[in-house]
C-alpha cells in the first residue's frame, strides 16, 4: 500500500526553509491567488504534462497528462498498482518524476511555498495518543503560526468538535480519519489531496466522510480524492480522473464519464428465471458488438425492427465497445423476485424481447438505467489494453 505522509510532516518541512515562518495569513496576494490555484483566472491547480516514472522495470506513469481546475473535488481512481499514489506523491514533491512537467499551485511542487497552499492526508493519521484531538492540532496549528481560531474552524467542518477533547487514543478509525482531515485543513489550503480516506470506515464513517468533503469543495477548495470505493466517488465527486497501466485514460465529469460507453444498464424480470439467462446470453453472443448511441450502422430499418447489425458492419472501430457478447447477464436475487442485469447498448432491447418471447418466457419488466460509475471504470480499464509488456507488480517500496 501507499506510504503514508501528513500534512504536519509536509509542513514540518515548510517551517525548516527561509520562508517557513509566513503562515497563510501573512500571504501576499499573489502567493493567497496562488495558493488557490487561481480561480479567478481559471489557471489549474495542477498541472502534469508527459510525466513519467519507472521503478526499476515497473512503469507507474507512462506519460501522463493533466489539468486540476481550482475548486472542483476531483476523484481518482484506478485499479491496483495503476499509478494513483505515485502521481499524488508527485504533486506533493515525495517522487521526483523521470521526464516531463509539474505545476502546482503555480510553483514547484515540493517548494515550502508551494507546500503551504496543500493540505495532504494519505494512509493513516499518526497523532500523539495521549494528547487530545484538540490539542493534537494545537501543536500543529501553533508551529505554523495559525491562531486557535483556526482549530476550532476545522474540527468543527470535519464534526469533530463535541469530542475534541477526549485523547486521540481513545478515537475510533473514523474519528482519527476524520481528525486527520482536519489536520490536513489548518491554513485553509488552496488544494486538498486525500488517499483513500473513506479506507477501513464503517458505512457511518463513511457518510460522514462524504458529507465534510463535499462541504469542503462547496467551500472552494480543489480536492484530490483517490479511493477504491466508486459508488463515493460518484456522489462525492463532480470530476473523476481514471488511471490504468500508468495513463490517464478519462478525465471528465462524473457525468461525462459515466455517458462515455453508451451503454445501458438493462434489468429484466422473466419468467421462468432459470431459463431466461441462457436465452439472453445466446442472443447477445449472436449480436455483434455495438458502439454507442449515435452509432450510425443501424439502418432505420434495423431500428424499427429492433435487428443489430451484423459483426463489423459499419461499427467504428475507435467507440469504446460494452459488446452485447462482452456483457454477461448475471442473476440478481433482488427481495421480491430475481431478475438478470446486463450491460449493452439501447438498441438491442427489441431483439432481447423477442428472443425471450419465441423461447416461451414471459418478460414482467424491463428498466433501463445509466451505467453507474463503477460499471463505466470497469469497461474502462477493461477495454484499455496494456500498451507494454513490462510487469506492473512487485518490486514495491
Ligand atoms: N517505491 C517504489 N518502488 C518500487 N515500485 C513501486 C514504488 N512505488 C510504486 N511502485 C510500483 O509502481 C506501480 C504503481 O504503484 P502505485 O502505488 O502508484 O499504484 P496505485 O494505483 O496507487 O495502487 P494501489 O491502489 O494498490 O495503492 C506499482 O506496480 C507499484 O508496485
Amino acid at each position: 500500500m501507499v506510504t503514508y505522509v501528513k500534512l504536519g510532516s509536509l509542513q514540518a518541512n515548510a517551517t525548516h526553509s527561509e520562508a517557513a515562518a509566513v503562515a497563510p495569513a501573512e500571504r501576499l496576494p499573489e502567493q493567497e491567488a496562488a495558493a488557490h490555484g487561481h480561480p479567478s483566472t481559471g489557471q489549474p491547480a495542477v498541472e502534469i504534462a508527459g510525466v513519467r516514472k519507472s521503478f526499476g522495470a515497473v512503469h507507474a506513469l507512462r506519460g501522463v497528462d493533466l489539468r486540476v481546475m481550482p475548486g472542483h473535488v476531483y476523484g481518482v481512481l484506478g485499479p491496483n498498482g495503476a499509478g494513483k499514489t505515485t502521481l499524488l506523491r508527485i504533486v506533493l514533491g515525495l517522487v521526483r518524476p523521470d521526464g516531463g512537467s509539474v505545476t502546482v499551485l503555480g510553483g514547484r511542487p515540493g517548494h515550502p511555498e508551494t507546500l503551504k497552499g496543500i493540505g495532504a492526508l494519505v494512509e493513516s493519521p499518526a497523532f500523539v495518543p495521549y494528547l487530545s484531538g484538540r490539542t493534537n492540532l494545537k501543536v500543529l496549528a501553533r508551529a505554523r503560526g495559525l491562531p486557535n481560531d483556526e482549530v476550532a474552524r476545522v474540527l468543527q467542518v470535519v464534526d469533530l468538535t463535541d469530542r475534541a477533547d477526549e485523547r486521540f487514543a481513545g478515537y475510533s478509525l473514523g474519528m482519527g480519519q476524520r481528525l486527520g482531515v482536519a489536520a490536513a485543513l489548518l491554513g485553509s489550503p488552496g488544494l486538498l489531496i486525500l488517499d483513500e480516506p473513506t479506507n477501513g470506515l464503517d458505512p457511518e464513517g463513511v457518510a460522514s466522510m462524504r458529507t465534510f468533503i463535499r462541504r469542503i469543495g462547496e467551500q472552494g477548495t480543489t480536492v484530490l480524492l483517490s479511493s477504491h470505493l466508486l459508488s463515493e466517488v460518484q456522489q462525492i465527486c463532480d470530476r473523476v480522473i481514471v488511471i490504468n497501466n500508468g495513463r490517464v485514460i478519462a478525465d471528465d465529469t462524473v457525468s461525462a464519464v459515466r455517458a462515455r460507453t453508451g451503454a445501458t444498464v438493462l434489468k429484466i424480470w422473466a419468467s421462468p428465471t432459470d431459463e431466461a439467462g441462457p436465452v439472453l446470453t445466446e442472443i447477445l453472443d449472436r449480436s455483434a458488438p455495438v458502439g454507442d448511441d449515435s452509432d450510425e450502422s443501424m439502418s432505420s430499418e434495423d431500428a424499427a425492427t429492433g435487428s443489430v447489425p451484423e459483426a463489423g458492419a459499419g461499427a467504428d472501430p475507435t467507440t469504446p465497445r460494452v459488446g452485447a457478447g462482452s456483457a454477461c447477464p448475471v442473476r440478481v436475487e433482488d427481495q421480491d423476485q430475481p431478475y438478470w442485469r446486463l450491460e449493452t447498448t439501447p438498441e438491442i432491447v427489441p431483439e432481447l424481447v423477442r428472443g425471450l418471447v419465441r423461447a416461451g418466457i414471459a418478460v414482467h419488466e424491463i428498466r433501463r438505467e445509466r451505467p453507474s460509475l463503477e460499471d463505466v471504470f470497469f469497461t474502462l480499464t477493461r477495454d484499455d489494453a496494456d500498451p507494454a509488456p513490462v510487469a506492473n507488480e512487485g518490486g514495491r517500496r
